[in-house]
């Protein structure tokens, strides 16, 4: 400590801040109370300070308090960030004026009104880019589409605690930034924090990317891709504070789980009331229905357990259920459709044509391409209806006049008189009659010829689609062939028939609900980020874009993590291709989450998929190996990861997982802990909060995206093969630690570790070795 107050600038800073607070504080009075009561209090807050730093002279306080005022919104921000206004400091020298500014940057921004100085800048400003991207020496920001050049002097980083300035770092070019270092030693709180004061310059390049641009992120399992979304989600708000509405804005996450992972650092980021959901829940949302879903993961499950009937031809079938090409079939399905929404009959009403078919078939085509057809059908409707009004008058005159001219052509003609008559009065009665029904269809002609168009709703159409064989052969005739074809409408008849719905039905209905129906207004979001994208399939992304009709979407995912790559994305070229050409591609290389030696170990595994991704580069900072143990017994196994777990706490770790490979072996996992040890654990679920204080057992595809202190990867019942889905799933499992990484098994080879080198790792070769 006494090193560290050392710094040169510290009473000066320390002084700085005192003012920052004390202001903040008047502010915050300034704003909340009536002006004798702010009076008052302003004397008393003020003194024994000195206002050497501010403009603003006590006189000018008293007589300005209106300037002082703040909306209850900055105020309730001013108060959350009061013990702890900054973090960091730039210097900074206008090229045009040459004047030194000084600005301290922090979560909230507070300026002096009378002038114009920033007391504190939002590290979403754009002034504030040059902390996270500008060297020291010359620089520029771009603010509003104009450059401003200067020259940067300092870059200076802050440790504040409870309003106490606690540490002073200067960060040139040689120092590395040792405030990273020490925010990634620190110990995981189950949830995401957020990373203003050390985002790293990569990161900050995808953050504050084109706004009006979608951008796909390929990022390291670590490397902050699901931070960084929500950081960019925060700098949108900001930059689009006044026309920003946050019903605009969905966040969809893997399982609820995860939402409940994220859910913290939201309100720290000045990102609320925005919709989190999963995609299943939305598509839910969006149909208006709670259909039957089979289990996600069940499918996930079966592949990993090896246990469906033909392996081979599900991968095929889900694989095409999940592309582009059964949009294809779905588009072609939806021409047809239309097509029995055009009308071949002119709408009549009685004997009158009030609209031909032609010019109904030229407003639904054409006019109203831009509506879901159910809604043009409204549309139709409608013009009918004002037709018939417009037109009402004018048809009954017509026809009075037409029988009157009739009745003067019998009344005043030559002949029988009799005969006149009777002609007299059955034109008079046809009158009645005919004038009747003509008011009866001015009143009913427009629901009859309404009736014509068809009424379905959106699984009629879906189940004609997918499980008649005449129907989907049609489409896909020159896609699949026969054999295909049959094994892909026997599958969908047999869900159809226990009136089920799977995983990969969710895109198609989504997209044919957007385009025969529509989607609610509240639902119809501008602005989507995606995390976990990599188990998103292609045809999932392009029925989101073209049910919410935008591409705006920040995409964040990492495919080594693609654990259902089955049916989920092999390939962002494709996604960039076909689906969001407009979007910038980025890539996230550095793994902040764990150690060297972890990742190290974690990079050997997935050597062995030979996928074309860059290999991950941890950022320094070393830690122990991974290491094995040989778990003997269940009841030895649970002893020995007990008294592990009880060690890795005296060391001052405070969040751990046990992590199995499927849910089930979880579940024995979670037995043997209840029978064999007094530590408390928690089965975790997927629509779980997790508990602070208890040890997490949780299965490998579940804890892809969260993170621990310390994991476990045990195996009682069951190992991880070489193969591609098990290489993945323990990837994902390697590579949650922040700092400890072992292995209880009974050989190495149950994790694949005897494909690894072996000096990556270390192996305890008894139980009755101690453990270290
Ligand atoms: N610049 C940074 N400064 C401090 N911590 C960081 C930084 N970047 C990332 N981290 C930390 O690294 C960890 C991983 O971040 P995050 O979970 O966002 O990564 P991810 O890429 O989504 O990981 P995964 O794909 O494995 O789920 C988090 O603890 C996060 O706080």
């Amino acid at each position: 400590m006494e090193e560290k107050l050392k710094h040169q600038d510290y009473e000066e800073e320390a002084e700085r801040l005192d003012f920052t607070r004390k202001y903040m504080e008047i502010v915050i009075k300034a704003s909340e109370s009536d002006e004798a009561t702010f009076r008052d209090q302003l004397k008393e807050a003020l003194e024994g300070i000195e206002l050497a730093e501010s403009s603003m002279s006590y006189m000018s306080m008293l007589t300005n308090s209106n300037l002082l005022r703040r909306t209850s919104e900055e105020v309730k921000k001013l108060k959350k960030f009061y013990g702890k206004p900054y973090f960091a400091r730039i210097d900074y020298e206008r090229a045009e004026t040459h004047q030194k500014e000084i600005l301290y940057i922090g979560k909230v921004s507070l300026f002096d009104k009378e002038t114009q100085q920033p007391i504190i800048v939002d590290w979403r400003s754009p002034v504030a880019n040059l902390y996270y991207d500008g060297r020291l020496g010359d620089v520029s920001y771009e603010a509003e589409g104009e450059e401003y050049n200067g020259y940067l002097s300092l870059k200076r980083q802050y440790i504040i605690e409870d309003g106490q300035l606690e540490e002073i770092r200067d960060i040139d070019l040689t120092t590395t930034d040792e405030l990273l270092q020490m925010s990634l030693s620190e110990s995981a709180s189950n949830r995401l924090t957020e990373i203003v004061s050390t985002i790293q310059e990569e990161q900050n390049n995808i953050i504050r990317a084109d706004l009006n641009k979608p951008i796909i992120v390929q990022g390291a399992a670590g490397s902050g891709k699901t931070t960084i979304a929500l950081h960019r989600l925060s700098y949108f708000i900001y930059t689009y504070a006044e026309r920003f509405n946050p019903h605009d804005l969905m966040i969809l996450a893997p399982n609820r789980l995860f939402i409940d992972y994220i859910s913290e650092v939201l309100p720290e980021l000045g990102v609320e009331n925005i919709l989190q959901t999963t995609f299943i829940d939305y598509v839910k949302a969006c149909i208006g229905k709670n259909i039957k879903l089979k289990h996600p993961e069940e499918k996930l499950l079966a592949f990993i357990n090896r246990d469906l009937k033909e392996p081979e031809k599900m991968k095929w079938l889900t694989d095409f259920k999940s592309s582009l090409r059964f949009r294809d079939i779905v588009d072609r399905y939806l021409l047809d459709i239309l097509g029995t929404m055009l009308p071949k009959e002119d709408f009549y009403v009685s004997k009158f044509r009030v609209y031909s078919a032609k010019k109904l078939r030229k407003l639904i085509q054409y006019e109203y391409q831009y509506l879901p057809y159910y809604r043009r059908l409204d549309k139709v409707k409608r013009v009918l209806q004002n037709h018939v009004r417009t037109d009402k008058k004018q048809m009954i005159e017509k026809m009075t006049n037409f029988y009157d001219a009739k009745l003067d052509r019998a009344l005043y003609s030559k002949g029988d008189a009799e005969k006149r008559k009777l002609f007299v009065s059955k034109a008079l009665d046809k009158k009645v009659e005919e004038l009747q029904e003509l008011k009866k269809a001015i009143r009913s002609s427009v629901n009859d010829y309404m009736k014509h168009f068809p009424k379905h709703d959106l699984f009629y159409y879906y189940k004609e689609l997918v499980t008649n064989r005449e129907i989907f052969g049609k489409y896909a005739a020159d896609l699949l062939d026969e054999e295909q074809i049959e094994f892909f409408c026997s599958h969908q008849i047999s869900l159809s028939q226990s009136r089920l719905y799977e995983m990969e039905d969710l895109a198609a209905l989504l997209y044919l609900q957007a385009k025969i129906y529509g989607i609610s207004q509240e639902l119809h979001v501008k602005n989507i980020v995606i995390d976990e994208a990599q188990d998103y399939s292609y045809f999932q992304l392009y029925a989101l874009k073209s049910a919410l009709d935008t591409d705006m979407f920040t995409i964040v995912g990492d495919l080594a993590q693609g654990i259902h790559s089955y049916r989920g994305i092999k390939d962002w070229g494709i996604v960039l291709d076909e689906i969001f050409p407009r979007a910038s591609y980025k890539t996230l290389q550095k793994s902040y989450r764990t150690t060297v030696e972890i990742m190290n170990t974690a990079n050997d595994l997935l050597k062995l998929l030979k996928l074309e991704l860059p290999v991950v580069e941890p950022v320094v900072r070393h830690g122990k190996k991974p290491i094995f143990y040989f778990a003997g017994s269940n009841e030895n196994m649970i002893a020995s990861i007990t008294n592990y777990i009880n060690q890795l706490y005296e060391e001052g770790m405070k969040t751990v997982a046990v992590i199995g490979k499927t849910k089930e072996e979880c579940i024995k996992l979670t037995k043997y802990f209840e029978q064999y040890s007094n530590l408390r654990v928690q089965c975790l679920k997927e629509n779980e909060e997790i508990n602070k204080d208890e040890v997490v057992i949780v299965s490998s595809h579940l804890s892809k995206g969260l993170e621990f202190d310390a994991v476990i990867i045990s195996s009682v019942a069951e190992q991880f093969e070489a193969e591609e889905i098990d290489i993945k799933l323990l990837y994902v499992a390697m590579t949650r630690p922040l700092h400890r990484l072992a292995f209880f098994g009974n050989s190495p080879s149950v994790f694949l570790l005897d494909y690894l080198k072996p000096d990556l790792f270390d192996v305890t070769e008894t139980m009755n070795e101690p453990i270290r």
